[in-house]
C-alpha cells in the first residue's frame, strides 16, 4: 500500500499544494488529473524526493518511502547529449541483470548506437521511459507519458503500462487527455488549486466529464467574445 497523508507544499511564499491525501495499492493505477497550475508536477515531484516534502507523509508498505522504491518519468527529459542511447541505457542497468536491448529498442525504434543530440522529442521520452523499465521500481511515475508520442508508441505505451499494473506495480500517471485516464487508470484523483477535489473509481468515470465541465465557468466569457 502507498499513502500520501496531508501533504503541503509552497513554493517561497506560494502555496501550491494543500493537505492532499490519498492511497494507492500495488497493481492499481491512479490518473491525475488537473487543469493547467492545478499542481500536478509538483505533487509527482514531491512523491519521487526530487522536492524536500515539508508537510505530511508518504509512505509504501508502513514506512517512510524511500527513493529506491519509485521510478519517475518526467515532463522534460535531459541528458548528456553526446552518449549514445545504448550508453545511456547501460547506467541504468543492475549488476547480472540480463537486457534485450535490440527488441526493446526496435519496439519502440530507439536507435541505440545514435547520438542523443540527433533525437526528437518523442524519441527522447521512449529513452527515458526505457531507462526507468529498466530500474524496475515497485512505484513508477509517469509524469505527462504520452506527450510527445505517435500513435504506435501510444498505444505501445498504455499496453506497457497495463502489463505493470499486472505485475502489480503502482503506477501514478498525468495527462490531460480524460480518455487516455478513464482508458487505463482505477482512480482518478481530481487535483484543483492544490486541492483533491475528488477520487474518482472507475464506477464513476463515465460522469466526469460533466462534473469538470460544471467546473468551468469560461464558456459565457467565450461565447461572449466569439
Ligand atoms: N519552480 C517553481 N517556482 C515557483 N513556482 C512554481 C515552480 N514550479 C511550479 N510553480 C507554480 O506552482 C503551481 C503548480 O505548478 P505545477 O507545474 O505543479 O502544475 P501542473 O498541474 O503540473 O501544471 P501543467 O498542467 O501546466 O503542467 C503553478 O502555479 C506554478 O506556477
Amino acid at each position: 500500500m502507498f499513502n500520501v497523508n496531508h501533504l503541503s507544499f509552497s513554493y517561497g511564499e506560494k502555496p501550491v499544494l494543500e493537505n492532499v491525501s490519498f492511497e494507492i495499492k500495488g497493481g492499481e493505477i491512479l490518473g491525475i488529473l488537473g487543469l493547467n497550475g492545478a499542481g500536478k508536477s509538483t505533487l509527482l515531484n514531491l512523491i519521487a524526493g526530487f522536492l524536500p516534502s515539508e508537510h505530511g507523509t508518504i509512505h509504501f508498505q508502513n514506512e517512510v518511502l524511500g527513493q529506491q522504491s519509485i521510478a519517475m518519468l518526467e515532463t522534460h527529459n535531459y541528458f548528456y547529449p553526446h552518449l549514445t542511447a545504448q550508453e545511456y541505457l547501460h547506467i541504468f542497468v543492475k549488476d547480472g541483470q540480463m537486457v534485450d536491448f535490440q527488441s526493446w529498442a526496435e519496439m519502440l525504434d530507439i536507435p541505440l548506437t545514435q547520438e542523443i543530440e540527433g533525437f526528437s522529442t518523442g524519441m527522447k521520452k521512449k529513452l527515458a521511459l526505457l531507462s526507468i523499465l529498466l530500474l524496475d521500481r515497485p512505484i513508477m511515475i509517469l509524469d505527462e507519458p504520452f506527450n510527445g508520442l505517435d500513435l504506435e508508441s501510444s498505444f505501445l505505451l498504455k499496453e506497457i503500462i497495463v502489463k505493470l499494473k499486472e505485475k502489480g506495480k503502482i503506477i501514478i500517471l498525468t495527462s490531460h487527455i480524460l480518455e487516455t485516464l478513464t482508458g487505463i487508470c482505477d482512480k482518478i484523483l481530481w487535483l484543483k488549486r492544490g486541492r483533491v477535489e475528488h477520487i474518482f473509481e472507475r464506477v464513476a468515470f463515465d460522469n466526469i466529464e460533466k462534473i469538470l465541465k460544471e467546473d468551468w465557468t469560461k464558456l459565457d466569457t467565450l461565447h461572449h467574445l466569439l
